[in-house]
Protein backbone atom coordinates (compact mmCIF):
# COMPACT_ATOMS: atom_id res chain seq x y z
CA UNK A 1 0.00 0.00 0.00
CA UNK A 2 1.27 3.51 -0.85
CA UNK A 3 2.07 5.44 2.33
CA UNK A 4 0.22 8.78 1.96
CA UNK A 5 2.54 12.05 0.34
CA UNK A 6 4.87 13.51 2.84
CA UNK A 7 4.24 16.74 4.92
CA UNK A 8 6.96 18.64 5.07
CA UNK A 9 8.17 21.66 7.22
CA UNK A 10 10.26 24.78 6.82
CA UNK A 11 10.81 26.52 9.86
CA UNK A 12 12.71 30.10 10.46
CA UNK A 13 12.32 33.45 11.30
CA UNK A 14 11.51 34.94 8.46
CA UNK A 15 12.06 38.26 9.76
CA UNK A 16 11.78 39.04 7.06
CA UNK A 17 11.07 36.46 4.49
CA UNK A 18 13.37 36.88 1.19
CA UNK A 19 13.66 36.13 -2.19
CA UNK A 20 16.32 32.95 -0.66
CA UNK A 21 13.89 31.51 1.25
CA UNK A 22 11.04 31.05 -1.22
CA UNK A 23 13.13 29.97 -3.95
CA UNK A 24 14.81 27.14 -1.85
CA UNK A 25 11.27 26.04 -0.59
CA UNK A 26 10.27 25.97 -4.19
CA UNK A 27 12.89 23.57 -5.19
CA UNK A 28 12.61 21.48 -2.44
CA UNK A 29 8.90 21.15 -2.77
CA UNK A 30 9.41 20.06 -6.40
CA UNK A 31 12.13 18.04 -5.62
CA UNK A 32 10.28 15.99 -3.06
CA UNK A 33 7.09 16.19 -5.09
CA UNK A 34 4.97 17.76 -1.85
CA UNK A 35 3.65 20.69 -0.32
CA UNK A 36 6.31 22.86 1.73
CA UNK A 37 5.06 24.75 4.72
CA UNK A 38 6.93 28.03 6.07
CA UNK A 39 6.51 27.74 9.18
CA UNK A 40 7.50 31.04 11.70
CA UNK A 41 8.74 30.57 15.08
CA UNK A 42 7.38 32.54 17.91
CA UNK A 43 10.13 33.09 19.98
CA UNK A 44 13.43 31.59 18.01
CA UNK A 45 15.77 29.78 20.60
CA UNK A 46 19.48 30.79 20.39
CA UNK A 47 18.76 34.17 18.71
CA UNK A 48 17.29 37.61 19.61
CA UNK A 49 13.91 38.38 19.69
CA UNK A 50 12.73 38.98 15.97
CA UNK A 51 12.69 42.88 14.70
CA UNK A 52 9.03 42.12 13.27
CA UNK A 53 6.05 40.66 15.62
CA UNK A 54 4.73 37.15 14.33
CA UNK A 55 1.62 39.37 13.31
CA UNK A 56 3.78 40.96 11.09
CA UNK A 57 6.23 38.07 9.57
CA UNK A 58 3.21 36.31 8.72
CA UNK A 59 1.69 38.68 7.18
CA UNK A 60 4.34 39.28 5.06
CA UNK A 61 4.86 35.48 4.39
CA UNK A 62 1.01 35.45 2.83
CA UNK A 63 2.03 38.06 0.82
CA UNK A 64 5.08 36.57 -0.50
CA UNK A 65 2.75 32.94 -0.84
CA UNK A 66 -0.39 34.57 -2.92
CA UNK A 67 -1.11 32.74 -5.90
CA UNK A 68 0.64 29.67 -6.22
CA UNK A 69 0.06 26.38 -4.43
CA UNK A 70 2.96 24.21 -3.22
CA UNK A 71 4.08 26.52 -0.81
CA UNK A 72 1.93 27.71 2.41
CA UNK A 73 1.98 29.48 6.11
CA UNK A 74 1.66 27.19 8.56
CA UNK A 75 0.97 29.24 12.09
CA UNK A 76 1.29 26.32 14.84
CA UNK A 77 4.68 27.61 16.23
CA UNK A 78 2.98 31.75 16.67
CA UNK A 79 -0.04 30.13 18.10
CA UNK A 80 2.02 28.91 21.00
CA UNK A 81 3.67 30.35 24.12
CA UNK A 82 7.39 29.89 25.19
CA UNK A 83 10.51 29.15 23.16
CA UNK A 84 9.88 27.74 19.61
CA UNK A 85 11.45 24.25 20.47
CA UNK A 86 11.00 21.96 17.26
CA UNK A 87 11.51 18.87 18.77
CA UNK A 88 7.84 20.18 20.53
CA UNK A 89 7.10 21.31 16.78
CA UNK A 90 7.42 17.79 15.53
CA UNK A 91 6.03 15.61 18.41
CA UNK A 92 2.65 17.60 17.75
CA UNK A 93 2.68 17.67 14.07
CA UNK A 94 3.50 13.37 14.63
CA UNK A 95 0.80 13.08 16.52
CA UNK A 96 -1.40 14.65 14.21
CA UNK A 97 -0.46 12.82 11.41
CA UNK A 98 -0.05 9.73 12.79
CA UNK A 99 3.02 6.95 13.27
CA UNK A 100 3.26 6.55 8.99
CA UNK A 101 3.09 9.61 7.10
CA UNK A 102 6.55 10.92 6.57
CA UNK A 103 7.54 13.82 8.15
CA UNK A 104 10.60 16.33 6.80
CA UNK A 105 12.08 18.87 8.99
CA UNK A 106 13.77 21.14 6.04
CA UNK A 107 16.77 23.38 6.91
CA UNK A 108 19.63 24.97 5.64
CA UNK A 109 22.74 24.26 6.12
CA UNK A 110 23.31 26.75 8.76
CA UNK A 111 21.23 25.47 10.93
CA UNK A 112 22.13 22.09 10.28
CA UNK A 113 25.24 22.47 11.01
CA UNK A 114 23.84 24.48 14.47
CA UNK A 115 21.96 21.18 15.61
CA UNK A 116 24.01 20.13 17.98
CA UNK A 117 23.27 23.12 20.18
CA UNK A 118 19.21 22.37 19.97
CA UNK A 119 17.08 21.16 22.47
CA UNK A 120 16.93 17.39 22.47
CA UNK A 121 18.28 17.29 19.02
CA UNK A 122 18.96 13.57 19.38
CA UNK A 123 15.31 12.95 19.10
CA UNK A 124 14.55 14.68 15.94
CA UNK A 125 15.28 11.93 13.55
CA UNK A 126 13.15 9.88 15.37
CA UNK A 127 10.32 12.01 14.56
CA UNK A 128 10.91 13.85 11.22
CA UNK A 129 13.44 13.07 7.83
CA UNK A 130 15.55 16.17 7.90
CA UNK A 131 16.61 17.81 4.47
CA UNK A 132 19.06 20.71 4.37
CA UNK A 133 19.33 22.88 2.19
CA UNK A 134 22.61 24.11 0.44
CA UNK A 135 23.92 27.77 1.08
CA UNK A 136 26.24 30.19 0.07
CA UNK A 137 29.29 29.40 2.18
CA UNK A 138 27.95 26.95 4.15
CA UNK A 139 29.31 23.95 4.43
CA UNK A 140 27.71 20.16 4.45
CA UNK A 141 31.06 18.41 5.48
CA UNK A 142 33.47 18.30 8.16
CA UNK A 143 30.36 17.95 10.49
CA UNK A 144 31.38 18.31 14.38
CA UNK A 145 31.77 14.75 15.66
CA UNK A 146 28.87 14.28 17.97
CA UNK A 147 26.71 15.78 14.53
CA UNK A 148 28.20 13.29 12.58
CA UNK A 149 27.80 10.57 14.37
CA UNK A 150 24.20 11.10 14.97
CA UNK A 151 23.62 11.56 11.18
CA UNK A 152 25.80 8.08 10.66
CA UNK A 153 23.69 5.43 8.52
CA UNK A 154 20.80 8.10 7.84
CA UNK A 155 21.79 9.47 4.78
CA UNK A 156 20.03 8.81 1.63
CA UNK A 157 20.35 10.50 -2.22
CA UNK A 158 17.03 8.89 -3.22
CA UNK A 159 13.54 10.64 -2.86
CA UNK A 160 11.99 7.53 -2.52
CA UNK A 161 13.47 6.75 0.75
CA UNK A 162 12.30 9.76 2.19
CA UNK A 163 8.26 9.03 0.91
CA UNK A 164 8.67 5.21 1.62
CA UNK A 165 9.43 6.12 5.87
CA UNK A 166 7.94 8.29 8.42
CA UNK A 167 11.12 9.47 9.75
CA UNK A 168 14.51 8.94 10.62
CA UNK A 169 16.70 9.77 6.89
CA UNK A 170 18.76 12.33 5.98
CA UNK A 171 19.44 14.10 2.97
CA UNK A 172 21.14 16.87 1.18
CA UNK A 173 18.61 18.77 -1.53
CA UNK A 174 20.78 21.16 -3.49
CA UNK A 175 19.47 24.69 -4.46
CA UNK A 176 20.44 27.54 -6.34
CA UNK A 177 22.87 29.49 -4.39
CA UNK A 178 20.94 32.94 -3.53
CA UNK A 179 23.65 34.63 -1.00
CA UNK A 180 19.97 36.54 0.76
CA UNK A 181 19.41 36.47 4.36
CA UNK A 182 17.01 38.69 6.52
CA UNK A 183 20.35 40.20 8.45
CA UNK A 184 21.30 41.52 5.44
CA UNK A 185 18.06 43.15 4.14
CA UNK A 186 17.37 44.28 7.83
CA UNK A 187 20.89 45.98 7.86
CA UNK A 188 20.27 47.36 4.65
CA UNK A 189 16.81 49.12 5.75
CA UNK A 190 18.53 50.42 9.40
CA UNK A 191 21.19 52.35 6.75
CA UNK A 192 18.39 53.60 5.00
CA UNK A 193 19.06 51.70 1.77
CA UNK A 194 15.92 49.65 -0.56
CA UNK A 195 17.02 46.16 -0.44
CA UNK A 196 14.69 46.20 -3.28
CA UNK A 197 14.55 42.67 -5.65
CA UNK A 198 15.83 40.55 -2.85
CA UNK A 199 12.49 40.04 -1.79
CA UNK A 200 9.25 40.48 -3.16
CA UNK A 201 7.94 44.10 -3.47
CA UNK A 202 4.69 43.84 -1.31
CA UNK A 203 6.89 42.23 1.55
CA UNK A 204 9.23 45.59 1.04
CA UNK A 205 5.87 48.03 0.79
CA UNK A 206 4.41 46.27 3.47
CA UNK A 207 7.98 47.04 5.43
CA UNK A 208 7.66 50.30 4.35
CA UNK A 209 4.47 51.01 5.43
CA UNK A 210 4.91 49.71 8.78
CA UNK A 211 8.15 51.35 9.42
CA UNK A 212 10.03 47.90 10.09
CA UNK A 213 13.61 47.59 10.91
CA UNK A 214 14.75 51.17 10.93
N1 LIG B 1 19.47 32.12 0.95
C1 LIG B 1 19.21 30.97 1.58
N2 LIG B 1 19.55 29.79 1.03
C2 LIG B 1 19.31 28.62 1.69
N3 LIG B 1 18.72 28.53 2.91
C3 LIG B 1 18.36 29.68 3.50
C4 LIG B 1 18.58 30.94 2.88
N4 LIG B 1 18.13 31.91 3.70
C5 LIG B 1 17.65 31.28 4.80
N5 LIG B 1 17.79 29.95 4.68
C6 LIG B 1 17.37 28.93 5.66
O1 LIG B 1 16.05 29.25 6.03
C7 LIG B 1 15.81 28.93 7.41
C8 LIG B 1 15.26 30.14 8.11
O2 LIG B 1 16.21 31.16 8.03
P1 LIG B 1 16.05 32.56 8.73
O3 LIG B 1 14.61 32.92 8.81
O4 LIG B 1 16.87 32.61 9.94
O5 LIG B 1 16.68 33.47 7.57
P2 LIG B 1 18.12 34.13 7.46
O6 LIG B 1 18.13 34.84 6.15
O7 LIG B 1 19.17 33.12 7.75
O8 LIG B 1 18.00 35.18 8.65
P3 LIG B 1 19.12 35.96 9.49
O9 LIG B 1 20.02 36.62 8.52
O10 LIG B 1 18.28 36.89 10.32
O11 LIG B 1 19.79 34.88 10.32
C9 LIG B 1 17.16 28.46 7.98
O12 LIG B 1 17.13 27.04 7.97
C10 LIG B 1 18.16 29.00 6.97
O13 LIG B 1 19.31 28.18 6.88
O1 LIG C 1 14.66 23.55 18.81
C1 LIG C 1 15.66 24.26 18.96
O2 LIG C 1 16.36 24.24 20.00
C2 LIG C 1 16.04 25.20 17.85
C3 LIG C 1 17.18 26.01 17.93
C4 LIG C 1 17.48 26.88 16.88
C5 LIG C 1 16.65 26.91 15.75
N1 LIG C 1 15.56 26.11 15.73
C6 LIG C 1 14.65 26.16 14.56
O3 LIG C 1 15.38 26.17 13.36
C7 LIG C 1 14.69 26.90 12.36
C8 LIG C 1 15.65 27.92 11.75
O4 LIG C 1 16.05 28.81 12.77
P1 LIG C 1 16.58 30.27 12.44
O5 LIG C 1 17.05 30.78 13.78
O6 LIG C 1 17.68 30.08 11.43
O7 LIG C 1 15.44 31.04 11.87
C9 LIG C 1 13.48 27.51 13.07
O8 LIG C 1 12.36 26.68 12.83
C10 LIG C 1 13.86 27.45 14.53
O9 LIG C 1 12.74 27.36 15.41
C11 LIG C 1 15.25 25.27 16.71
Amino acid sequence: MERPAPVAVFGGTFDPIHFGHLRVAWEVSEQLDCEVRLMPSAQPPHRSAPGGSAADRAAMIEMALAGQGRLRLDRRELERTGPSYSVDTLLELREELGPDRPLIFVLGADAFRALPAWHRWQELTGLAHLVAMTRPRQRLDKLEPDLHNAMAGRWTGLVERLRGEPAGRVMVIRVTPLAISSSLIRASLAEGRLPRYLLPQPVLDHIQARGLYR
